[in-house]
């Protein structure tokens, strides 16, 4: 398997080599050069393993330059019942990713029982141990930059901590985290974690992450690693969630494997629902894939009208779901590309436009494809959307979703159909955004042992500009040469 850039302008490369990385050399995302795929008999066959050993049918199709029993360990040190205790029901965590039945077409996929209680870190959790697998392997070292709303951030911080070889620097923006997103993070004192608080929105950070990388020479002298969703591991890993979601909805609702499953999820950058896309292409019986946002809406605009255009800081709100405060996505540029037919140079001057300060809009075949053939709906959702939803959810089935899964049952509501199972995505355990939970419910949210106090522990971090040269200096003043 080898992966090209989006943009066309990269030599393929194989999967170790873009593992540590965020942007191809190009500026574009790494992708593989085809998506393998699975039969109806392979897909009856995976719908029989547990998560661990799924993951690894999942994830050796895109990693041939690993050999199979080392994946097999790494994947194996990383899906234990240890690491996702924080279900709502801990028989369930050797599941890794349970599912809750709402109705008899209705369910929750639980995503959020890892360490910092959020989708990313099934992920981030096999991305350390891999980061730390091949860097061990070539002797290296690597100093991750990376951009965070809440959540990538403390996923990150908790999956690299202690591992040799390995610094985080994150960036995050002022003021705008829930107090217990702030607390994970700032409260780690280890010495290879660097906090930096930016004086704006996560689309700040985010594109400070690729002006860095587009500088190649700084780049290779500092090492500069990346574990946003822009790094084609992230995604992979996440490519999972879908099989294990659809065949445990089918099997919820008594239907065969082969049955078609819709999905819902609460979209920010693009980079989860990116992976149910991918899981689609790969043979996995998917019908929509429905595109949840908040207040920050440009992804509903998009597929709704096929123009895409991220908006400045005039237009970006400060919301109840924080982690989806995003209006440029990354990961969009891989959907993209398919779209497209793969036309690198049609891409690469979509994205010319995008990046200064522009958007497109795509054609109206290619609308109707993105719609009909590849799935997509979107919807979005306001505060009180979200405030109204948790109570639903509460008052109806007894469970307890977090703001950014509300805005997901909200479009899963909009867009259910007759007979076919919709799994909406969770994304963060409530106790991550008490204040919002307490608005709804009258009560705060349950709160993993482990946790109680967690604000009250001293924290650190630097606040900085938004300004990709300070940041540099910032790196070049810390790293070790
Ligand atoms: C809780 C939560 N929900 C939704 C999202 C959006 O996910 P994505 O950026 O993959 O679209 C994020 C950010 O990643 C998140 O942390
Ligand atoms: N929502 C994320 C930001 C996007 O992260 P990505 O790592 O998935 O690209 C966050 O909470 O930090």
């Amino acid at each position: 398997m080898k992966y090209i850039s989006t943009r066309g302008g990269v030599a393929a490369q194989q999967f170790s080599d873009i593992l540590l990385g965020g942007l191809m050399a190009d500026g574009g995302l790494s992708i593989p050069e085809s998506y393998p795929q699975f039969s109806q008999d392979e897909l009856l066959a995976l719908s029989k393993l547990n998560y661990r050993d799924l993951a690894f049918a999942v994830i050796s199709r895109f990693v041939d330059d690993i050999p199979a029993a080392d994946l097999k360990a790494l994947i194996d040190k990383t899906y234990t019942a240890a690491v996702y205790c924080n279900g709502r029901n801990a028989a369930d965590a050797d599941q890794i990713t349970p599912i809750i039945k709402l109705d008899d077409t209705l369910v929750i996929q639980e995503l959020s029982n890892g360490p910092t209680l959020a989708f990313k870190d099934m992920a981030m959790q096999l991305l350390g141990n891999l980061f730390e697998y091949v860097l061990a392997a070539k002797g290296q070292q690597v100093n991750i930059l990376g951009a965070t709303s809440g959540d990538t951030g403390s996923a990150a911080e908790y999956a690299m901590r202690g591992k040799k070889g390995v610094n985080v620097f994150m960036l995050s923006p002022f003021g705008k985290m829930s107090p217990f997103q702030r607390a994970q993070m700032f409260s780690l004192q280890d010495e290879n974690i660097f906090n930096l608080s930016v004086h704006g929105f996560f689309d700040a950070c985010q594109d400070i992450v690729k002006d860095v990388n587009k500088d190649a020479e700084f780049k290779a002298k500092y090492k500069i690693g990346a574990v946003n969703s822009i790094n084609w591991g992230r995604i992979v890993a996440q490519v999972v969630y879908y099989f294990k979601g659809y065949f445990a909805a089918v099997d919820s609702a008594g239907k065969n494997v082969g049955d078609v499953v819709d999905f819902c999820v609460p979209s920010g950058n693009f980079g989860n629902i990116c992976a149910g896309h991918i899981a689609r292409q790969m043979g996995l019986p998917i019908g929509q894939l429905v595109v949840a946002t908040n207040e920050n809406d440009v992804l509903d605009e998009f597929f709704k009208t096929g123009g895409y255009h991220p908006r400045g800081l005039d237009r970006t709100y400060e919301t109840s779901s924080p982690s989806m405060d995003i209006t440029k996505a990354s990961n969009l540029e891989r959907f993209v590309f398919d779209l497209v037919g793969r036309d690198a140079s049609k891409l690469a001057a979509m994205w010319k436009s995008v990046e200064t300060g522009g958007g497109f809009e795509i054609s109206p075949a290619e609308f109707a494809q993105m719609r009909d053939e590849y799935g997509f709906k979107s919807e979005a959702s306001t505060h009180a959307d979200r405030v109204a939803h948790i109570r639903e959810v509460f008052e109806k089935f007894g469970v307890q979703i977090d703001p950014h899964t509300a805005d997901g049952y909200k479009a899963a509501k909009a867009h259910r159909r007759d007979n076919v199972v919709m799994v909406i995505m969770e994304t963060a355990l409530p106790a991550k955004f008490e204040t919002t939970m307490q608005e709804a419910l009258n009560q705060p949210p349950a709160r993993p042992a482990g946790l109680v106090g967690l604000e009250d522990l001293p924290q650190r971090f630097d606040a900085i500009d938004a300004d990709a040269e300070k940041v540099k200096a910032y790196l070049a003043e810390r790293i070790k040469l």
